[in-house]
């Protein structure tokens, strides 16, 4: 007990702080968002849904949005305006649509004209919008990014990116409690990415589901905060809500001063109040994990998990020496898809690319420690294609002051511009079937980085590293050149400080950008700017979820992710539907000799299960990885109504209901057990939420009493939409934002502090840019 307080954990005190309702009737709240940063991925369909149901963003100062997936990172040079720089149709489509938006909505937003652009969980923390203790939301899973600053921070669906534009709020039960205590210290050559890579070997990609990890320990308070948001970010890669560490010196020193964190008295009372923000002595958690951080060598990815994760100084896995049928099939497919022979030493293994990038490992300290390597080498013969892709506009610029360009080009690799680049390939950056690439990201799916291309994931100093060698390297035995890693450390200057407030002198408001014939040719009038005053918002017409009885398809396997369900070609729609050739698609359709897709034997592509309107899942954490509500539209579009599984990905499951979708969780014995064999034989089960029961065609009950929230269960029996019901409790959320703004009032402002006259910029050619952009 602390002051006769129950000892509450970093967690359960953000949380707490942003409770604006709790129904007495069921375990769901609804807390209130301090913070929501918004791409073009993921927000066309939000904001057609806002515009249809005749409602607005309710505030544009908690609001920032930027453009990241569908840029393209060759220079901006000659930039003269989006239509002529993005070159793929549908990508351009996306940034326009978001470009339209923010102008009609008049959110705050950084374009490809202006420095301050890059990867959404790159410009939060730069630009001091993310706080610690805030709650922090975008439609992207790797949100959990800015829980390093001791927010709250996770992904959310479109449906929910909506919800929080309507109602600057979110409907929310509580996670459990997991902590990640780091004994000891990291030894030298060993980073931060390494050792979230180790945990997610340890725990496995599942390991924190249902869970928000702290992550605590020696090792962790040594971080940086780039270190830290590192690790963080790579959280929902272990299953878990959101990563979080406790807000401390470092952190309030990274924040001081960044353009939207606040100032004077306000800046003291925000710290004052950031200090209580750590886990009590006696908190309890209802997980914990211990892990050594002497044991923890340089570690990379083998397979195509990010738990398929090893030391350096191993051999690729072996199948034959694994006894579960399940995880051994996993493996060999692994292994085929990386092109890998089992008990070949990892060191040996050549690659044809590296990529250092992505909101993992983009920013200026991951910079340095690749230049740091890469000094004075030139990259190996047999490395193709090197490019190191800054995670934003500002990156970019201070990596230049410091020179590290050059040292990056003089070694062979490429100098690009900000954005997620070769991270996940929606842009121009991608890898050709077969290739080998030693990459910062944070994904090594089947396809992430290119159709049948294939992901090594490590940290930046082991990319480097496997550029100069031509193969994957254990850094601490790589020869820096010159005794230069020391001299790379170069702290923020004041003249960069005075570059970051320069940025933000108030600017007279712009125009609109004017439409030109290529705009036309994309039909902007398709963009959803409708005024319409329509009440109702069920996202793509929900139908109330009753009793279901269907044909069950059979899929046993585990961790399917996300990007496999609908990979990303698939995401560059502004709608909802017409998603349904898209659903599993590389596991569906394979090129025939004519370059046309041939459908293979994929459960799906086979009667009766064409048919299929329930989905039996035999392995944990079905659709893990990223947010997309893409993946729940096209199971939808293709039928499905229902999916069982043991587990799954917490912002997968979200979004199913948001579309009246049922995943139901089942132990994993019952399902392999009964529910399989019934599906594989192409029987029925029917599904009855009203008695929360799977049966059989003979009425037998299989499952008796499934778990399901009562509020969720309320809304789908009902065809309820959420954002409707949330604004019922108005009265509330007034009420929370009357009080936030004398106890939080660190927290207002937000984006608004950018320039309030300017919400939306102009996408200037860059040739007519002001000055302070001239170093593009
Ligand atoms: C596009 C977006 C939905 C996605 C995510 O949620 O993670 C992307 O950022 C990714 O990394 O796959
Ligand atoms: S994981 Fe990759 S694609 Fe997703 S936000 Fe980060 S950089 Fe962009």
């Amino acid at each position: 007990m602390v002051d006769g307080k129950q000892p509450k954990t970093l967690y359960d005190k953000v949380f707490d702080a942003h409770v604006v309702h709790k129904a007495d009737d069921n375990d769901s709240y609804l807390i209130y968002i301090d913070r929501h940063i918004v791409h073009e991925v993921t927000s066309p369909q939000a904001f057609e849904g806002l515009v249809n149901a005749g409602r607005q963003v309710r505030r544009t100062d908690c609001t920032l949005a930027t453009v990241d997936h569908n840029i393209p990172t060759e220079s901006r040079k000659n930039f003269k305006s989006t239509d002529t720089f993005i070159k793929e149709r549908d990508s351009r489509l996306q940034v326009k649509t978001l470009e339209q938006n923010v102008k009609i909505h008049k959110i705050p937003f950084f374009g490809m004209t202006q420095a301050e652009q890059g990867i959404v969980h790159v410009i939060g923390p730069e630009q001091g919008f993310t706080l610690p203790g805030t709650t922090v939301v975008c439609g992207d899973s790797h949100t959990s990014t800015h829980g390093a600053f001791g927010c709250l921070a996770f992904g959310i669906g479109t449906s929910e990116v909506e919800h929080v534009l309507a109602t600057q709020t979110i409907i929310q039960t509580k996670s459990k409690n997991m902590r990640i205590l780091v004994k000891g210290k990291l030894k030298p050559g060993v980073t931060s990415k390494d050792l979230m890579l180790h945990i997610i070997g340890v725990i496995g990609t599942a390991g924190g589901t249902g869970c928000v990890m702290e992550f605590a320990g020696e090792a962790i308070e040594d971080l940086s905060i780039e270190a830290r948001m590192s690790m963080c970010n790579m959280s929902i890669e272990a299953g878990a809500r959101a990563g979080m560490i406790k807000p401390d010196e470092k952190t309030f020193q990274y924040l001081k001063g960044r353009p939207l964190a606040p100032k004077g008295e306000e800046w003291e009372k925000g710290v004052a109040f950031w200090k209580t923000l750590f886990s009590d002595p006696d908190a309890k958690f209802d997980e914990e994990v211990i892990i050594d951080a002497n044991e923890i060598a340089p570690t990379i990815t083998w397979g195509t998990s990010p738990q398929d994760a090893l030391p350096i100084t191993a051999s690729v896995p072996d199948p034959s020496k694994v006894d579960d049928p399940t995880k051994k099939s996993g493996m060999e497919r692994a292994l085929f898809y990386m092109g890998l022979k089992p008990n070949v030493q990892l060191e040996s293994i050549e690659i044809d690319k590296v990529f250092i990038g992505s909101c993992t490992n983009s920013r200026i300290e991951d910079l340095r420690n690749a230049a740091a390597v890469v000094k004075g080498h030139k990259i190996a013969p047999n490395v193709i294609r090197a490019m190191v892709v800054p995670g934003s506009g500002l990156v970019k610029r201070q990596a230049q002051k410091e020179g590290l360009d050059r040292i990056f080009e003089e070694a062979g690799f490429e100098w690009r511009e900000a954005g997620c680049s070769m991270c996940l390939g929606m842009n121009p950056d991608i890898l050709q079937p077969h290739e080998r690439c030693a990459s910062t990201s944070n994904r090594n799916f089947e396809g992430r980085q290119g159709p049948l291309g294939r992901t090594h994931l490590m940290s930046p100093a082991m990319a480097a590293a496997a550029g100069i060698k031509g193969r994957l390297t254990d850094i601490r035995k790589f020869e820096y050149k010159n005794g230069d890693m020391a001299k790379i450390e170069v702290e923020e200057t004041e003249e960069d400080q005075v570059l970051q407030d320069e940025t933000y002198d108030h600017k007279e408001p712009t125009q609109p950008p004017e439409a030109t014939e290529d705009a036309a040719n994309d039909k902007v009038d398709d963009i959803p700017v409708s005024t319409s005053t329509k009440v109702a918002s069920a996202p793509a017409g929900m139908k109330p979820f009753v009793t279901l009885t269907g044909i069950g398809a059979p899929l046993d396997k585990a961790n399917v992710d996300t990007d496999a369900i609908i990979p990303k070609q698939f995401l560059k729609t502004i709608k909802r539907t017409g998603l349904k050739n898209g659903l599993f698609y590389e596991w569906r359709f394979t090129k025939g000799d004519d370059n046309n897709d041939k459908p293979t034997d994929f459960v799906l592509n086979v009667d009766p299960w064409t048919k299929a309107e329930v989905l039996v899942v035999g392995g944990d954490n079905f659709g893990c990885g990223s947010s997309r509500e893409h993946a729940p539209w096209a199971l939808k579009d293709f039928g499905i109504k229902s999916i069982i599984a043991p587990s799954f990905g917490d912002i997968f499951y979200n979004n199913c209901f948001k579309n009246g979708l049922l995943p139901i969780r089942v132990e994993k014995n019952i399902i392999t057990d009964t529910l399989l064999p019934i599906a594989k034989a192409g029987g029925k089960l029917t599904v009855d939420l009203p008695s929360q029961t799977i049966s059989d065609e003979k009425g037998n009950v299989l499952v008796d009493n499934f778990e399901i929230e009562s509020f969720r269960k309320h809304c789908l029996v009902n065809g309820l939409d959420d954002i409707g019901l949330t604004l019922q409790l108005e009265d509330y959320i007034t009420k929370y934002e009357d009080i936030r703004k004398t106890k939080y009032s660190f927290w207002e402002g937000g984006s608004s502090l950018l320039n309030s006259a300017t919400p939306y910029k102009e996408q200037k050619p860059i040739s007519t840019y002001n000055s302070i952009h001239q170093n593009w």
